[in-house]
């Protein structure tokens, strides 16, 4: 009705291979088969109970932690849709230990697809918005099967990154290394059609998004922060500030895109084994990648995200990203001597503790 005034995602994905002379067809292949992975998604999530997809699988995933039927389910999709093009030479996903072997029959491509099927699980029974998040990067070798340390490149190496929300309506946000672009979904025609252009992340904001339930774990400089943006307009930050948070990364890297904010889900002290909650390689790259290129800020608190070298496929890290000015007033804290004092922090965190000097240098 009136999606076809609207560029689709392949005339957009066209247009970008025409500046890119030497483009052979297979990134923009990629892209689609992607796409058409989230569009089974987004069908699955919307019938809900309808399709028996809510609820647990009853396994768990290689983290340990409980899988829901729709996390295996948008894995297999996403698998199906991408394995068989030829353009891949390995994938790995959120939800498996080691890359995923790709059909021995099939040639092999020169990109590396990273992803996390279904991100938010916690929020599919209850009816609110999920998302799936992908990464694509060179594959050190092309036209040979990956081996796993292929995939531990730094973020700014990135080809593309995205996501898909399914929200009220089925999103696809996308960067192929030139801006942002948001696709929304007709799901009558099954074409995603380009609807915000120029995604750009406003320079301030005065919302702020993080689990405050962790509030006793956290370190001092996000403590400080987060005081500072409860205290309002009595406080030093002279303005009141409002909180948000969905538990589903998706949708607060959405809504932090479509209207600015910050988001903080920063490294603290709650489990030593797990230095942050999100995974580096298949939720904070991509993620921080597509904040970059909107002009926003991606940071694990301390430096930006994009620059951090990957240890291990399923490495977590903390991450804060948003509009630049919170997120480089977040860094600056951690930059700063404490603000109460040594006895503030046990010794493990003082700013020139071990701790600090090796993984927080990071
Ligand atoms: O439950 P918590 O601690 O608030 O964590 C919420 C975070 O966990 C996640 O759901 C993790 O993603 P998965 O659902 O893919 O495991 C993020 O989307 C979200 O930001
Ligand atoms: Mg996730
Ligand atoms: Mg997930």
């Amino acid at each position: 009705m009136f999606s076809l005034d609207r560029s689709t995602l392949t005339e957009y994905l066209i247009e970008h291979r025409r500046n890119n002379p030497c483009a052979t067809g297979e990134f923009n292949a990629l892209i689609l088969q992607v796409a058409q992975a989230c569009k089974a998604i987004s069908r699955a999530v919307a019938h809900g109970a309808l399709a028996d997809v809510l609820g647990s699988h009853g396994s768990a995933n290689v983290q340990g932690e409980e899988q829901k039927k729709l996390d295996v389910l948008a894995d297999e999709i996403f698998l199906r849709a991408t394995h068989w093009g030829g353009d891949l030479a390995g994938m790995v996903s959120e939800e498996n230990d080691a890359p995923i072997p790709l059909p021995a029959s099939d040639q092999r491509g020169k990109y590396l697809l990273a992803f996390d099927p279904l991100d938010g699980s916690s929020n599919i029974d209850v009816n609110v918005a999920v998302g799936s998040i992908f990464s694509i990067l060179r594959a050190p070798t092309p036209g040979e099967d990956a081996a796993a340390e292929d995939f531990l490149q730094d973020g700014n190496r990135q080809v593309a990154a995205g996501y898909a929300i399914y929200g009220p309506s089925t999103m696809l946000v996308l960067s192929v290394g030139s801006g942002v672009a948001g696709f929304t979904l007709d799901p009558i025609i099954g074409e995603f059609y380009l609807t915000h252009p120029d995604i750009r992340v406003p320079e301030t904001t005065r919302e702020f998004a993080i689990n405050a339930s962790n509030a006793r774990f956290w370190e001092t400089p996000v403590r400080r922060y987060v005081d500072e943006c409860l205290a309002g307009r009595t406080g030093p930050r002279g303005a009141d500030f409002n909180m948000r948070w969905i538990a589903s990364l998706v949708a607060e890297t959405h809504r932090i895109l479509m209207r600015g904010g910050v988001f903080l889900y920063p490294r603290d002290r709650k489990d030593p084994a797990k230095p942050g909650r999100l995974r580096l390689l298949y939720e904070c790259n991509p993620i921080g990648f597509l904040i970059e290129q909107a002009g926003g800020r991606a940071s694990t608190g301390v430096r930006p995200v994009l620059e951090v070298q990957p240890e291990s496929l399923h490495q977590r890290i903390g991450f804060v990203f948003g509009s630049k000015e919170e997120v480089e007033r977040i860094e600056r804290y951690h930059h700063e001597p404490l603000v109460g004092g040594p006895q503030d922090e046990p010794p493990l965190f003082h700013v020139r503790s071990l701790f600090r000097d090796t993984e927080f240098a990071q």
